[in-house]
């Protein structure tokens, strides 16, 4: 396995696969550092979470050069990427243990109550985009509930997946309780099989999802799955369209366009789609694309040549079904992987802009001619992760977020992101279960009745 940069082609480092006989070992470590991790104290899970926090704060602009070279995130998003790392580590310290307190239930017993247990090994297969956050979104519940985690990690990050182990070990975690396992995707199946492994989590594309959910199934171990999205941002008749516009090209450019949750569709309301795709384009195109190590940089380079070239022929495809660009939608010639921010216009069903992820920095534009039509657009899609909409009647905001729109989460005159208090996670085939706040904690514990007579 090697890394390559995708900002200049050039080859990275090489990283030797672990055998099945080192993954075997590492399974059998991480059990038995389960046996122990799981009688540790809530406090003291507590205490190592906060200096996990602060080791991170410490190395931040380290581990952002390394997200740089490895898949070419800017380094200020890299280190804002790790300043959120040590957000969720402090979030379930200071809010796990009442999270998982026992809750009294009074029924016909003398005593009943409720009492959240660890599960043991969970397996993390995580994606590229948002190397550090992925992992550390699962791992901080996961930890402090009293779960020991195995990562495998997606093959172009191999150097952030090891380095987390580093600053496990360096925060004072007991041996094993997290490890990375450098593997390939086909031996995810053979992990999951083993005893040892009790649950799996998976953040990648809906293709992966169904893959691991499948094998999960078939030997009744529980799996959360957060997965693609094409996120549906409605701009109403009344909305504020300078703030639509910049929130909308904020969005659509977050990690130059590989995020799930980046604004995807842009479903415009025809009395002001003209007036809003102009000012959408001009704040689609003031980006400083260049060099990701370079602190002034705003967007660098897709993740990989092959991604890029992926995107570009969805693009093109786009065009000859009829759609229309208005800015970008060309490759330069050079080793690096950049795409320039791109916009399509008259988008129509059964265009990939229409039907399928664009995972990269193209936004798709519907003008629709009314609210009705505007959610039914929005939901006429096979994903169901984020939206947003952009109005300035809040009563209808409301009625249309939370009963009409079919999605994990929607967000009103801003855009859609993540954060430790809030549960995190898609419907349809953007996935089930839920990271973050009270919910993801509660994902990976037997939930377990206990009932005296
Ligand atoms: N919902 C979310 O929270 C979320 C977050 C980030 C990315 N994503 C989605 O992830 C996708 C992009 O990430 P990616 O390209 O790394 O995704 P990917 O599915 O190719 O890879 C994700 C991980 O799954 C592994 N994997 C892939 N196929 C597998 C298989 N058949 N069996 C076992 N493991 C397998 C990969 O090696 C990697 O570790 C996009 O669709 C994006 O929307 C979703
Ligand atoms: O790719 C998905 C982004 C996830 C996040 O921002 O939490």
């Amino acid at each position: 396995m090697h890394t390559t940069n995708p900002y200049n082609g050039k080859l990275v480092k090489e990283y030797k696969l672990h055998t099945a006989e080192e993954v075997s070992d590492k399974i059998h470590k991480a059990h038995q550092a389960f046996e122990t991790w799981r009688t540790v104290g809530y406090n003291q899970r507590a205490d190592l979470l906060k200096k996990l926090a602060e080791v991170l704060t410490t190395r931040k602009t380290e581990l952002a050069h390394l997200m740089a070279e490895e898949m070419g995130k800017p380094i200020t998003a890299g280190s804002a990427e790790i300043e959120k790392c040590a957000k969720v580590c402090i979030y379930y310290a200071e809010h796990g243990a009442e999270f998982l307190k026992d809750e009294i239930v009074t029924t016909d017993a003398s005593n009943s109550y409720i009492t959240f247990q660890p599960l043991g090994v969970v397996l993390a297969v995580m994606p590229w985009n948002f190397p550090f956050w992925q992992t550390f979104r699962f791992l901080g519940p996961g930890l402090m509930a009293g779960n020991v985690a195995l990562l495998k990690h997606a093959s172009n990050v191999p150097g952030c997946a090891l380095i987390i182990e580093e600053l496990l070990k360096q925060a004072g975690f007991p041996e094993h309780v997290f490890q990375t396992l450098l593997i390939s995707s086909d031996s995810v199946e053979s992990i999951i099989a083993n005893p040892l492994v009790k649950a799996v989590t998976l953040t990648g594309s809906t293709e992966a999802g169904m893959k691991v959910a499948g094998q999960a199934a078939s030997l009744i171990k529980k799996a959360v799955l957060e997965l693609g999205g094409s996120d549906p941002y409605i701009i109403f008749e009344d909305a504020d369209l300078e703030l639509a516009a910049s929130k909308c090209a904020e969005s659509r450019l977050i990690n130059s366009g590989q995020s799930c949750i980046a604004a995807k569709r842009f479903i415009v309301l025809e009395e002001v789609a003209a007036q809003f795709i102009a000012l959408f384009k001009d704040k689609m195109a003031s980006q400083h694309p260049g060099d990701p190590m370079q602190p002034d940089t705003t967007m660098g380079p897709m993740a990989k040549v092959a991604l890029r070239d992926e995107l570009h022929q969805q693009v093109v495809k786009c065009i000859e079904m009829g759609a229309k660009c208005i800015l970008g939608g060309t490759v330069e010639p050079g080793e690096h992987a950049f795409y320039p921010p791109t916009i399509l216009t008259g988008v129509t069903k059964g265009m990939p802009a229409y039907d399928e992820e664009l995972f990269g920095p193209v936004a798709s534009v519907i003008v629709v001619k009314d609210e009705d039509e505007a959610i039914c657009v929005a939901n006429d899609s096979s994903f169901g992760l984020g939206s947003a909409l952009f109005t300035t009647d809040l009563n209808r905001a409301n009625r249309i977020a939370s009963m009409q729109i079919e999605a994990g989460c929607c967000f009103i005159n801003d855009y859609v992101r993540s954060s430790p208090d809030l549960p995190f996670g898609g419907i349809k085939q953007s996935g089930y279960g839920r990271e973050l706040g009270v919910y993801g904690i509660k994902e990976f514990v037997n939930i377990k009745s206990v009932y005296v007579a």
